[in-house]
Parts: C-alpha cells; structure tokens; sequence
C-alpha cells in the first residue's frame, strides 16, 4: 500500500457568479432566480474555505472557472455580429439562452469528473471521466474546458488519464462524482467504488421520478466504470430513491457522503435501503475494511430539511488522528432539526467527531454546498509531485488569489448585467492574468 493523501479540488468562483435560475429540480437554484449576486464575496468564501483547510494539513488544490460568456454556445445558435451584438441580441431575444452561456455552474467541480485512484484502476493509472452534463443546456458544455483543464494540471500520461465525456445523449446523462464514492481502509489502498443512479435508460420498468429529472443514468455510470477499468467485485451500483429526486434530491451527494470506511446517509436515500447497505458491506470487507454506516432517520431530520440545510452536501475528511471531521454549511447550524441532530452526532463516540463549519451563502443559493465545491482526487506521493504544482493551495497561492479577486471582480451582478459587453471584457481580463498565477499559459482558448 503507497502512500497516498486525498487532494480536495475546489472550484474558484468566477467574475461573473450570478444566479440565473438554470436548474429545474434543484430547489435553491429556482427559488433565487433572478436576485442579485455577488461574484467577489462568492469568490473569497470559497477561497477562505480552501485555505483553512490548507492550513489545517489537508491537501488542497484550486480548479480554475471557466470562460464566460460562452460566445460559442450563443454563436451556435444563430446571435451574430460584434460580441457586443450578440450579447444585445440575446438578451431582446432569448434571456434564458443568454444566461445559459453566464452559467456560475463550472464552480462547481464535483460535477466536473468521476476519478478513480490508481489503487482501483486495472492499469495503476489515476482515471479522469469528464462529466457530459447533458441533462441541462447550461451545463451541457462545461465538458470542453474541464478536459482541456484536467489535461493540463494532469499531463503525465504515466500516472494520469483524462477521459473524454461519454456520449452526449439521454442514455448516458453522467453528472461526475456527485454521484460516486469511494471507500477504502486509507487513500492509497485498493478500495470500493460506489455509483449512485436516478434512472435507467435501457429498462423502462425501473423506477424513475415523476416531478423532476432523474440525471445520472445506470448506463453512464456504468460506462464509467468499464473506461477506468474498475475490478467488478470491488465496484456496487445502487439506485437513488426517485421519490427523494422529486423532492430536490438533484444529485447523491444531497442526501449521503462517503469518506473511508463511512457512509453518512438519510435513510430514504436510496431506493432499497437494505440491499445497498449490504452490497456495500461485502464489497468493503473485501478489501479489508469494515464498513460503517451512519444513518440518519427522517425522524430526526427530515428530507426536506436536508435538502434545506445541505447536511449531506458536507465534506468528510479524515483527520491525522484517524477521526473524521464534518464540513457542514452555514445553514445547518440554522436549522434547528439538524443542528440537534450535529450536536448528537459528534458526542455519539461514532467515527466523526468534529464539525467545521463556513459561510458559503452564495454558492448555496444556486444549490451547491461544500461537497458540490470540490473534487477528490486521492493521489500517491509521487503522482501528487508530477502533476500541476501550480495549483496547490498556500498561504502565497491564498494570498494572490485574494489580490487578484479584489482586482477584477465586481460585487453585484444582476440579470441586465448579462447584456453588459464590458463585464465580458472584464471576465477575459480576469481569465488571461489567472493563466499567469497559475503558471498555466494557454489554459483557455480566448481568442
Ligand atoms: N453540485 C451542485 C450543482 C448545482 C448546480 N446549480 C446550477 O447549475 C444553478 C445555476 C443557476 O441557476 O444559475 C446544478 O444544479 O447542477
């Protein structure tokens, strides 16, 4: 077993963080639709969180935001003319479009790919699937510069490699690692990967939602797994509950979260409790870990409550004593269910201990909370020192990413701001000096 350490991901928020109400069946991104954001303050809360993580000995890197707007995406669908022109267009036109290619979505990364660590892998390499997002038109294009992202900090084709999207069609709607866990004695050892599914394509007598779209397909998940060359006896699929979907349950990690030998999950999380449970358990024991569930009943915090607070969109980090610590929004210290319910679970003796909590307001008000925030990417010593260095959080890397936040970002953005050529202009700006500190030249194709 090698030494491996999980490295967290974290999307920087870009300049143009706005909220557009994109997402049907994600209840925070409808509810706020059309309020104002705060592209600066969005950009700091995520960047305090990847610090003091940092500072507290975890591994942390920052995963840069995307070029917005999508002049492509608005070209592709007939608004011509200067920039400026199809902007203006645009918004006459199709303000919906219009927001489409603004979309603030690409901060978050756990949709951005599904990873598996070389220890699961049949060739030893580090597996990178970028998701294809299908399932809604302002997500559908992130695949492109994820890729192109992935493949510049992950270039070492000896340790690394970085899938393209699988097809972009309903059968394989993939959603990236929101949807998918991994547990494993430590980091670096083989473990068990876990696909969660809110509906399948090629079985029309499977359960599905009713109310909202059911995104991550049986099909692509498994897909997944046959391109990153996963051992079958260590990998379990399991179907998401589809009532819970239809409840704002969008993706997995809304309802459970997986670190080590844990699952922190609410009991109508899936769609047969018992039979995933126990899947799980052997596949763990397989590799030599015991597995432990920790369930929480809607008695004590109801789904709607969790769909609320986001206490299953948190972060479960293993901690050096070998305890876990839970990163919990805000929010669920507002919530009076959850917040007993945290108080219980830290004085339980159970594998957690610790919570950590951060002011993430603006990214859940477009339904994304700490889990949704970053991508895990369990790398051994030596892959952590071939891959990008550049991207690494530090106190330096801390410090200049504030300064160039304070630089280039505005701290109001809202709907008639979309139409603004000059809040394009700054975007770019933003994008060609965050090449420079990142030491990442070319990174984005803004020609
Ligand atoms: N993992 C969290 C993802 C949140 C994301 N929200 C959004 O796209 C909202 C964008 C907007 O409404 O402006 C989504 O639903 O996929």
């Amino acid at each position: 077993m090698r030494n491996a350490r999980e490295y967290n991901f974290d999307g920087l928020v870009g300049p143009s963080h706005n909220y557009a109400g994109l997402s049907f069946g994600n209840v925070a991104s409808f509810s706020n639709v059309r309020s104002a954001s705060n592209p600066r303050l969005a950009a700091l809360q995520g960047l305090t969180k990847m610090r003091d993580l940092a500072a507290r000995g975890f591994a942390q890197a920052v995963m840069p935001p995307q070029a917005r707007p999508n002049f492509r995406l608005l070209r592709s669908l007939g608004f011509s003319g200067t920039d400026a022109d199809v902007l203006a267009q645009a918004w006459r036109e199709a303000p919906v479009i219009l927001s489409c290619a603004w979309s603030a979505a690409p901060m978050w990364t756990a949709n951005a790919a599904t990873v598996s660590p070389s220890a699961d892998t049949r060739d030893g390499r580090v597996h990178f699937t970028a998701a294809n997002l299908n399932n809604k038109l302002h997500r559908s294009e992130e695949h492109a510069q994820a890729t192109r992202t992935l493949r510049a900090i992950f270039r070492n084709h000896d340790h690394f490699v970085v899938h393209d999207p699988l097809p972009s069609t309903p059968a394989f709607g993939d959603e990236g690692a929101a949807n998918h866990t991994r547990f494993a004695a430590n980091h670096g050892a083989a473990g068990v990967e876990f696909f969660v599914y809110g509906r399948v394509e090629f079985d029309p007598s499977a359960p599905f939602p009713k109310k909202y779209p059911a995104r991550q397909t049986l099909e692509a998940s498994q897909a997944v797994a046959r391109l990153h060359g996963l051992d079958p006896a260590r990998t379990v699929f399991a179907a998401q509950n589809p009532d819970v979907i239809d409840q704002g349950v969008f993706h997995n990690d809304v309802i459970a979260v997986g670190n080590g030998n844990v699952l922190f999950y609410h009991e109508e999380a899936f769609a047969d409790e018992a039979s995933t449970i126990d899947a799980l358990r052997r596949s763990v024991a397989g590799v030599g870990a015991d597995f432990v569930p920790v369930r929480v009943a809607g008695a004590m915090v109801p789904v709607a409550d969790a769909v609320a607070s986001y206490l299953f969109n948190s972060q479960l980090l293993t901690k050096t004593d070998g305890k876990m610590a839970l990163l919990v929004p805000h929010e669920c210290r507002e919530n009076a269910a959850v917040s007993a319910y945290l108080a219980g679970l830290v004085a339980s003796g159970g594998p957690i201990d610790e919570l950590l909590e951060f002011d993430l307001r603006q990214s859940m008000r477009n339904g994304g909370g700490p889990a949704c925030l970053r991508l895990r990417v369990a790398l051994t010593d030596d892959q952590a020192a071939s891959m990008h260095q550049g991207v690494i959080m530090t106190e330096a890397l801390y410090a200049q990413l504030v300064g160039w936040v304070e630089r280039h970002y505005r701290d109001r953005v809202e709907p008639k701001d979309l139409a603004d050529p000059q809040l394009a202009l700054e975007c770019t700006a933003a994008l060609e000096a965050l090449e420079g500190i990142l030491g990442l030249p070319g990174l984005y194709d803004l020609s």
